[in-house]
Order: structure tokens, then C-alpha cells, then sequence
């Protein structure tokens, strides 16, 4: 069967191709010293994880969705050498070292081939891996220090790249631990032959922008968090693009606390349904929206705020936006918003991925008529992280007309 072409214009249209990330070694280097820094909770136990990241594959497959992995599709890019030089350059860019160190990791990815140094800019590259002669930088680091810091959160490729309709918006990371990842997403989509030729919406090197808070209510109608992670200037950034684009005619832009239970819009809001979300009643009750609609200098124009759900359904032409709360009292409901309740996966309407351990939450879901697929996640979700956070959808069945 040929491959579709990128395309996604909703949260719920069917789901026909994702890209993940089987988390791998880079996991493996997470340590009770640097956990923090590289945003894990905890120090996830990676044969479990696997197992449960191959559950959420296998889930994904059993319902015709294809699977793309990142490890791949760069290692796959990587053969060009134009992507080489590009993911190279980047990996070169670390200020901390001087020109010694420099020529030496350049020496050393040079030697790599391409699928060894898709894994490496992955995993990072320790002290040990590079042996002498690397010059004062080198010699004064930290024997658990790495020359290269791994990247653990590729798993959640949700963040580092969007598709809004068939263009890729690589996206600009917040966060030093998660600064490398759009550099990963950014060469698979400008090198690797399957996207060849889709255009881009976004780059890593604007404000800062996460994919997690980004969310495609409807046709034409996109939500972006402000918090945490993505800027007012990312948000408006963002708006101003898809405005040119003509195909977007609102973006709400959703201020969120800043705190790292809610670091992504998606953390406290996920759609279910054409009309639906689930969503943690405690935030989602209380989130106001600035309304963006394309002016007439070529700037947004911005009017608000109103209450978010409010001015979500009337942007999407809907009386009203049906909210399933997670968990039924406020205890159950702040415990299940922490494990990712709220961010489910939706394969088509009325058909979403969620983590089996938030049981009210999902008991909630299927009263309302959504039908769930658990998948296991405790280790997964010592990074924080659900379903939609570890898939960015690639290919849905359009809502829209054209
Ligand atoms: N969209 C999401 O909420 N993604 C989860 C990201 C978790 C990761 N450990 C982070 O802190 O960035």
C-alpha cells in the first residue's frame, strides 16, 4: 500500500500513522544525580518500560494505526550527508567545550555510521566512550558526567514537532534537557525521504513552543497552552504562521500554570470526541483564552480573555464542548491528573488510548461513551507523561472538506 502523505487536522480524526519512541539507552543513563535536570520523576526500570512502550505499539497496530520510530527514521536521514552535517553541527554546538574536545567528538562521530550515530545522539555519549587525549575540558569532567547529555524524553515526541495539516512545525524547546530534540525532528523531516517536500510551520530556533500544548480542536480552530513550556511569543508566533497559511482561523491561546503538573496544555486536557474532552475540572473549569484571528495588517488580532471552553466551542461551531471530568473527587482527581489521566490518545472519535492505572477516570470515560484501550504505564509515566505526550499522529483521516 503507498504511504500517505503527512497530513492531521484534528485531535480525533482516525489515526493512520505515528511516530514514537521506544525508549532505549538513553533511559538507561538516568541516574538519582541527574533525574532532575533531565525531567524524570524517577529512575524508570528501562525492560519494563520497553515492555510497556511495545504494549502502546501493539495497541496502536491492532487497530491498523502504522508505526514510525524516531531511531529509525533518523538513522534512515542520516544516510544523506547533508543530515549528517546538520545533526553534526548541532551536536558540535556545546559551549562548554573548547576546540580540543571539539576535534575530538568530531573525530568521533565522524567514525560512527549512520544508525550508530542516530544512537548516539540519542543516548549521548559518556566520559568513558571517548577515551583519552580529549584535552582540559575533557580531563577535568566528572567521570559520570557525559560529554554528550542523553536525551530520556525523546519518548515523548509529542513535543519537539507538530503536523498542522501537511506542513511540520519542529517546534522550540523550553527546557537545556530537551533543547536536542528538535534538532532530531527537524532532520528527519527536512532529510528523510518520506516527508521530502512538506513544508514547515516552525523552528527550533523561535520563541520557545512544545508541541504538548498544542492542540488541533477542530479544522481551522487550534488551542496553544502558555505556561511552562510555550511562550505568549510562541503562541502568537505560531498564529501568525498558520494565519499566512490560510487554512487556520483561530488560535486560542490558553495561559496555564506554571508548575510542572500542568507543563503542558495537554496535561490537564485531551479530546475525546468531535465534541469532547477529558479534562481535570479543578484547571480546565478555571482556563481562560485570548482569541487570535488573523488581522488585517498581517498581524494577529486578539480579543478576550473568556472562559476557554466557552470560546473553544463557539470557535469550533459547537453550542457546547462536553467535558469529562477526571476522577470524581478532588483527590482522585488531582492523584489521576498526575499519572496523565487527562492526556489520552485518541485513535478516532470516541476511541482513545489511556493509561490503565486511572481507573475513575477512565470508568468516567467509558460512561460517556468513549471507548478505552488501557495500556500499562508505570515506568512510562515516571517521566510524566501519557499516550499523547509518547505520540506525534502524522497521518489522520482529514475532518475537514479540503
Ligand atoms: N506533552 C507532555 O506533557 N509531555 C510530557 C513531557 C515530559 C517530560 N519529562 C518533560 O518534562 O518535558
Amino acid at each position: 500500500m503507498a504511504e500517505s502523505r503527512p497530513y492531521v487536522d484534528s485531535e480525533v480524526g482516525r489515526l493512520r500513522t505515528v511516530m514514537l519512541h521506544r525508549p532505549g539507552p538513553e533511559l538507561r543513563r538516568l541516574t538519582p544525580r541527574n533525574n532532575g535536570s533531565l525531567l524524570f520523576d524517577g529512575i524508570p526500570w528501562v525492560a519494563r518500560a520497553q515492555e510497556e512502550h511495545d504494549a502502546f505499539a501493539e495497541a496502536l497496530r491492532a487497530h491498523d494505526v502504522e508505526v514510525l520510530y524516531v531511531d529509525q527514521l533518523l538513522a534512515e536521514a542520516l544516510v544523506d550527508p547533508g543530515a549528517r552535517k546538520d545533526i553534526t553541527e548541532v551536536l558540535l554546538s556545546d559551549r562548554r567545550w573548547g576546540d580540543t574536545l571539539r576535534r575530538r567528538v568530531a573525530a568521533h562521530l565522524d567514525d560512527l555510521d549512520a544508525e550508530r550515530l542516530a544512537a548516539t545522539v540519542i543516548a549521548g555519549l559518556a566520559h568513558d566512550e571517548l577515551g583519552g587525549g580529549a584535552g582540559l575540558t575533557f580531563q577535568l569532567m566528572d567521570q559520570h558526567d557525559f560529554v554528550l547529555e542523553p536525551l530520556p524524553n525523546t519518548l515523548f515526541t509529542r513535543d519537539s514537532s507538530v503536523w498542522i495539516r501537511d506542513a511540520a512545525a519542529v517546534t522550540s524547546m523550553a527546557m537545556p534537557a530537551r533543547l536536542r530534540e528538535s534538532a532530531i525532528t527537524g532532520t528527519i523531516y527536512r532529510w528523510h525521504p518520506r516527508f521530502a517536500g512538506s513544508s514547515s510551520l516552525y523552528g527550533r530556533d523561535l520563541e520557545p513552543l512544545e508541541g504538548g500544548d498544542v492542540l488541533l480542536l477542530a479544522p481551522g480552530v487550534v488551542a496553544v497552552g502558555v505556561g511552562e513550556r510555550t511562550t505568549p511569543a510562541g503562541a502568537e508566533r505560531l498564529a501568525t504562521r498558520l494565519f499566512s497559511e490560510k487554512t487556520t482561523h483561530t488560535v486560542l491561546a490558553v495561559p496555564i500554570a506554571q508548575q510542572r503538573a500542568t507543563m503542558h496544555l495537554d496535561t490537564v486536557c485531551t479530546m475525546v470526541d468531535l465534541d469532547a474532552v477529558v479534562a481535570y475540572p479543578a484547571v480546565a473549569d478555571t482556563l481562560m483564552a485570548y482569541r487570535l484571528t488573523r488581522g488585517e495588517t498581517g498581524e494577529p488580532r486578539v480579543d478576550g480573555p473568556r472562559p476557554f471552553l466557552e470560546a473553544a466551542a463557539e470557535a469550533m461551531g459547537l453550542e457546547r464542548l462536553r467535558v469529562i471530568p477526571t476522577g470524581l473527587d478532588p483527590v482522585t482527581a488531582e492523584r489521576e491528573q498526575w499519572d496523565d489521566g487527562n492526556n489520552t490518545l485518541c485513535l478516532a472519535p470516541r476511541l482513545a488510548v489511556a493509561y490503565e492505572r486511572n481507573v475513575e477516570t477512565n470508568a468516567q470515560l467509558e460512561d460517556a461513551g468513549i471507548e478505552v484501550i488501557r495500556i500499562p504505564g508505570s515506568e512510562l509515566g515516571s517521566g510524566r507523561g501519557g499516550p499523547r505526550c509518547m505520540s506525534c499522529p502524522i497521518v489522520r483521516d482529514p475532518l475537514s472538506a479540503g
